[in-house]
């Protein structure tokens, strides 16, 4: 790997000459391959090591194909990076996550911290999820419909949008776009389009970035700040600058020596960096702050003169979905165009006013498309952690079924009737299919299909989650 001049001038001077040979020999390394459980669909498997700063992380001992396991499109594991995954520590550290809270990540896909927000925030709190680009936003929507939360608002909104909502949000993600300097050893073309150009465009983009969603913010909310970059223009000095202009206050991090996170203070600002020579990760910089001002209370539940966006489904198709999640009293029930879905009922005012001023892509947990006078089962549905498995029939698939189920294939199931299956490998929903008579109809989104051949020879079991 040939590193640029000015870069390698740059980190020996930050890690000084003893310390720059070990960074520099850990560049020519694998990235360690890390996963994080869905922990309310499964368990982690034997035997992985766990990353230290975060519950449902672990490490694995080789990276397995994981197109091939249905575990993965059944949203029981996400694929992430350790060290984005200390994001969890600054929540839990600075953030009180018994509280309903209005969370923001701010620059959401393909969904790795939104996956983790939403298992660590409580289901009483909302998750707005948001990416720029809207073919981006679509992977988000697709893996937090996965994740199955159901307290989650896809949005698909430019950072300045977000002005919209002033003192709206508890706690902002901004997982800033950088000029990707961590990610060196993982993808080599992030070496090429690497220049001291680039890296100041980045950070004048970050500040722009911050300034534009900094008004959403309530006063006293906290500011988790990160990027996967090592110069101190888009990390330490932005967050200073931040600080200066805003007088937000800085929230120091309790650190456990073990983990290998260096600690950084520029004019009073904390700052967190990861270097791959001392933690099991990639390159990470995160720093967290508090937004000047008293903490407000959130006041949920229906005003009664407002006049909301959303829709209340009507009697009838409310009658037809009741049983499908559990606890149906928890949630409202809305409809948009001809997708019903459901809400978490306290969360319903605040994902209203979302709805009057950002580009909602997918909100709460899609249960149904209406037809005519039927309804047909969405995917959302069949991968929500609250779904009602009594109110489906049910069917098991073996590995090869599920494989060729997820490519959107015809399947023979040796099944008979008129019926919605939900269909399980190992437990697992995976998703619907329709039963008319012998023949079987695939109703796996098209879009999400695995699309490699199968191999002669399939993997057993998976690496990741126990399933067996
Ligand atoms: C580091 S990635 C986010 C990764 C994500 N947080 C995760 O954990 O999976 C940065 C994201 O910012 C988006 N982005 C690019 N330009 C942006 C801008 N001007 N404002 C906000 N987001 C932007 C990119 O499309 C990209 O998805």
């Amino acid at each position: 790997m040939q590193l640029p001049v000015s870069f390698t001038n740059r980190m020996q001077r930050l890690l000084g000459q003893e310390e720059y040979p070990k960074f520099l020999e850990a560049l020519q390394h694998t990235p360690p391959v890390s996963v994080r459980i869905n922990q309310a669909k499964a368990a982690a498997a034997a035997n992985l090591t766990p990353v230290p700063w975060a519950a449902a992380g672990h490490y694995l001992p080789e990276r397995p194909l994981f197109t091939l396991d249905p575990a993965i499109h059944a949203g029981a594991y996400y694929v992430q990076e350790a060290s984005s995954m200390f994001v969890e520590q600054a929540l839990r550290q600075a953030v009180n996550l018994n509280q309903s809270l209005q969370v923001l990540d701010l620059c959401g896909a393909p969904g790795g911290k939104s996956t983790h927000l939403a298992s660590l925030i409580s289901p009483d709190s909302l998750l707005v999820s948001n990416e720029v680009i809207r073919s981006r936003a679509s992977i988000l929507a697709e893996n937090v419909a996965k994740w199955g939360s159901g307290n989650v608002l896809v949005t698909s909104n430019d950072p300045r949008d977000f002005g919209r909502l002033p003192d709206f949000f508890d706690v902002m993600v901004v997982d800033a776009p950088c000029s990707g300097e961590g990610m060196f050893r993982k993808d080599p073309q992030a070496v090429e389009e690497w220049s001291e150009e680039n890296v100041n465009l980045c950070a004048q983009r970050q500040q722009r970035i911050l300034m534009d969603v900094w008004e959403a913010l309530k006063p006293g909310g906290v500011l988790i700040y990160s990027t996967c970059t090592w110069n101190e223009q888009e990390n330490e000095e932005n967050i200073a600058w931040l600080a200066e202009q805003e007088g937000a206050e800085s929230i120091k991090l309790q650190l456990q020596p073990e983990w290998g996170v260096v600690p950084t203070q520029l004019k009073g600002v904390e700052g967190y960096r990861f270097y791959p020579h001392r933690v099991q990760g990639e390159g990470f910089f995160m720093a967290v702050v508090r937004k000047a001002g008293e903490e407000q209370v959130i006041s949920h539940g229906k005003s009664k003169k407002k006049k909301y966006k959303l829709t209340v489904a009507g009697k009838k198709e409310q009658a037809l979905v009741q049983d499908w999640l559990q606890q149906p009293e928890q949630y409202t029930f809305v409809q948009h165009g001809e997708v019903i879905s459901a809400l978490p009922e306290n969360l319903f005012e605040a994902t209203d006013e979302v709805y009057q001023n950002l580009y909602v892509l997918y909100a709460g947990t899609e249960l149904a498309e209406v037809k005519g006078k039927k309804l047909k089962p969405l995917q959302g549905l069949a991968l929500s952690q609250h779904l009602n498995n009594d109110a489906f029939r049910i069917t098991e698939l073996d590995l090869e079924q599920a494989l060729r189920y997820l490519r959107k294939e015809d399947i023979s199931l040796g099944t008979n009737g008129s019926d919605w299956l939900l269909l399980q490998y190992k437990d697992l929903p995976l998703g619907w299919a329709k039963q008319i008579g012998s023949r079987m109809n695939n109703y796996y989104p098209k879009e999400w299909r695995i699309r490699m051949e199968l191999p002669p020879e399939l993997p057993s079991g998976s690496l990741v989650v126990d399933i067996n």
